[in-house]
C-alpha cells in the first residue's frame, strides 16, 4: 500500500466486482484518477472469476467429462489464478488507476478508510461506487457455528478432499449446481430444503424434470424439511431435520450451506456516509443506481435484486452513462433477464412461467416437448444427452413469447436467442420458422414451437 496518508480521486470504487471494475477501467482510460479498493488479494476480479461462476462451471465441466475431483480442483485453481492475474493487470496497467488492497469503510460521505493489518489509508472521492457483492447466509442452526464440516460454496470449491457423503442445505441455484457436480464426482448427495420442492422460482413441471435429472444422477431429496441441528457421531456428523411432523436425520461427512446470499455491507459503515439501506439490508438505489447520496452509486449484488454477473455488468453501463454519457440508461429499460443453472444438462430460463402468465391475465398458449422426443434435434442424440424438456409460454393474442424454460444441452446459449426475440418483438412463429444450422440445438425450435396447446 502507498505511504501517502490522504489521496483524492475522481472515482473511488469499493469492491473489485464486475460492475465496479468495468466503470473503473472506462474512467481510467479517460484519464480520470480512480481507486479500486479490494479487501482480499485472492479476490481481484470479484466473486465470479474467483469463487463463483467460473470455478463452479470449470468443476462442472470437469465432472461432466469424467475427470477425478482432485484433478478438477487443480485445473480450476490454475484457471482462477490466471484470471485473477489478468483482472489485476487490466486495471493496474492503466496509469491513472490504483488498486488498493484492504478493507474499506466510510468515514463520511466523501471519505473512505482502507485498512490492511496495522496500515491505514484515507482516500476521498468525488464519485464513489459501492460494489461489495453478497455473501452466504448461514442459518443459526445448533451445531453449525464452529463446525469444520459446515462449508459455504466459497470454501467447498477449493477443498481438495471429496466428501463421501454431502448434505446440501438449500435447493436453489448454488445448491443444485453443487449437488449435480458432487454427485457426478461420486459423492452421495442429499439436498434438503424447507420448501416443498426445489427451484422455487420455476414452473412445477420444469422443477420436477430437473429433480428427476438429479435423482437419476443419484441425488436424494428431503423437501419440506426444517433442519434442526448438527452433531458429531461415530462415523461422521448427524444432520437432524423435521419433515411432515416427524424427526429424522442423515449422517454425512460435510454440509454445504446454500441458503441464499445477502448484500455484503458489514463493516462498511454506511451509516457514516448517510447511505440508506432497504429492510433486507441492500443498499437502496434509484433507477439510475444512485443511492440516497447522489454522488454515491451501488452496483451488483449489494443493491439487491437478481444476483448475476451480467446484471452487475449492465449496472456498470447505467453508471457509466451517468458519468460520461447522456444519463438516459436506467434499470427501467432493462427487460427480460435470462439465467442458466448449470446442472447436467443445464436449465435456462427467461420471462414468465406458465402460472404467472395465466395469473397476469394473458391468453396463454404453451409449446412443450421432451428433448428425447424432438426429432429435428439430432444434436442431443449425437451428444448422448437427451434428458430434459423445452417449454415456451406464448401470448395467444400477439404471438409474442412471454417466457421459456429450456432444460437441455446448450440451453445456456439458446436462451440468449429467445431473450433477444422477446426484447425485439420477434414472434413465436418467426422463431419457429427460422433457418437454423444443422445439426444444432437451435433447430429444435422448428419443431417445439409447431405444437402448441392452450
Ligand atoms: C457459487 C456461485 C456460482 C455463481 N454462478 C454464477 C453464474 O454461473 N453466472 C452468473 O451470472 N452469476 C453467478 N453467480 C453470481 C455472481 O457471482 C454474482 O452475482 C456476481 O459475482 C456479483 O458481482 P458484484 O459486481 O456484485 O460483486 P462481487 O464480484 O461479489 O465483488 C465484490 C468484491 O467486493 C469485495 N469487498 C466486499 N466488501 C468489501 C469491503 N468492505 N472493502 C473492500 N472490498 C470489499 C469482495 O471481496 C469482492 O471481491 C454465482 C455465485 C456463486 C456464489
Ligand atoms: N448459474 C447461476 O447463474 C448462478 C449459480 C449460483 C448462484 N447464483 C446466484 O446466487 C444466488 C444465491 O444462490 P443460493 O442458491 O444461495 O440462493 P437461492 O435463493 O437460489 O436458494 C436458496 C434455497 O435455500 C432454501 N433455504 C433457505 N433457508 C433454508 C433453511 N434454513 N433450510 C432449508 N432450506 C433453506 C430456500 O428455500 C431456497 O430454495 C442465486 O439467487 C443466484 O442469483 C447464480
Amino acid at each position: 500500500m502507498s505511504t501517502v496518508d490522504s489521496t483524492h480521486f475522481d472515482l473511488v470504487v469499493i469492491g473489485f466486482g464486475r460492475g465496479g471494475k468495468t466503470v473503473a477501467a472506462a474512467m481510467g482510460r479517460r484519464g480520470r484518477r480512480v481507486a479500486v479498493i479490494e479487501r482480499s488479494a485472492q479476490m481481484y476480479g470479484g466473486t465470479c472469476p474467483n469463487v463463483g461462476c467460473v470455478p463452479t462451471k470449470s468443476l462442472i465441466h470437469q465432472a461432466e467429462t469424467g475427470a477425478g475431483h482432485g484433478e478438477a480442483v487443480g485445473k480450476t485453481r490454475a484457471l482462477t489464478t490466471k484470471l485473477r492475474g489478468i483482472n489485476f493487470s487490466t486495471l493496474d496497467s492503466i496509469d491513472s488507476v490504483t488498486v488498493l488492497t484492504g478493507q474499506a469503510a466510510f468515514v463520511d460521505p466523501k471519505t473512505v478508510e482502507v485498512s490492511a493489518g496495522d496500515e491505514r489509508l484515507t482516500v476521498t472521492g468525488d464519485t464513489i461506487i459501492i460494489n461489495t457483492g453478497a455473501e452466504p447466509v448461514v442459518p443459526a442452526i445448533p451445531g453449525f457455528a464452529g463446525s469444520t464440516r459446515v462449508h459455504t460454496s466459497t470454501d467447498l470449491i477449493g477443498r481438495d478432499n471429496l466428501p463421501r457423503r454431502l448434505a446440501v442445505l438449500g435447493g436453489g441455484h448454488v445448491g443444485i449446481e453443487f449437488a449435480s457436480m458432487f454427485a457426478q464426482f461420486g459423492s452421495e448427495v442429499t439436498v434438503l430444503d424447507r420448501a416443498p420442492r426445489i427451484l422455487g422460482r420455476e414452473d412445477d413441471s420444469v422443477a420436477a424434470a430437473a429433480e428427476q435429472v438429479l435423482a437419476d444422477t443419484g441425488v436424494r431429496f428431503v423437501l419440506g424439511a426444517e433442519v434442526t441441528g448438527l452433531s458429531e457421531v461415530a462415523d461422521g456428523a448427524e444432520l437432524a431435520y423435521r419433515q411432515g411432523g416427524e424427526d429424522a436425520s442423515v449422517v454425512v461427512d460435510a454440509v454445504l450451506v446454500a441458503a441464499g446470499r445477502k448484500p455484503a455491507t458489514d463493516g462498511l459503515r454506511l451509516d457514516l456516509a448517510d447511505v440508506a439501506t432497504t429492510a433486507g439490508g441492500a443498499v437502496e438505489v434509484d433507477d439510475r443506481l444512485r443511492t440516497s447520496q447522489p454522488h454515491i452509486f451501488a452496483v451488483g449484488d449489494v443493491k439487491g435484486g437478481p444476483q448475476f454477473t451480467y446484471v452487475s455488468l449492465d449496472d456498470s453501463r447505467i453508471v457509466a452513462d451517468q458519468l460520461t454519457g447522456s444519463g438516459t440508461r436506467s434499470t427501467a429499460d432493462r427487460e427480460h433477464i435470462p439465467y442458466a443453472l448449470f446442472l447436467t444438462p443445464p436449465l435456462a430460463r427467461v420471462g414468465l412461467i406458465e402460472r404467472e402468465a395465466r395469473e397476469q391475465g394473458f391468453a396463454v398458449k404453451v409449446a412443450e416437448k421432451a428433448v428425447a422426443d424432438i426429432v429435428a434435434m439430432p444434436k442431443a442424440k449425437i451428444l448422448g444427452e437427451t434428458r430434459g424438456l423445452m417449454k415456451f409460454v406464448i401470448d395467444a393474442k400477439t404471438d409474442r413469447i412471454l417466457g421459456a424454460a429450456l432444460l437441455s444441452v446448450d440451453a445456456q446459449e439458446l436462451i440468449n436467442l429467445v431473450t433477444l426475440a422477446m426484447r425485439h418483438g420477434i414472434t413465436a412463429t418467426d422463431l419457429r420458422d427460422g433457418i437454423y444450422t444443422h445439426p444444432s440445438s437451435t433447430e429444435a425450435f422448428n419443431e417445439v414451437l409447431s405444437a402448441t396447446r392452450s
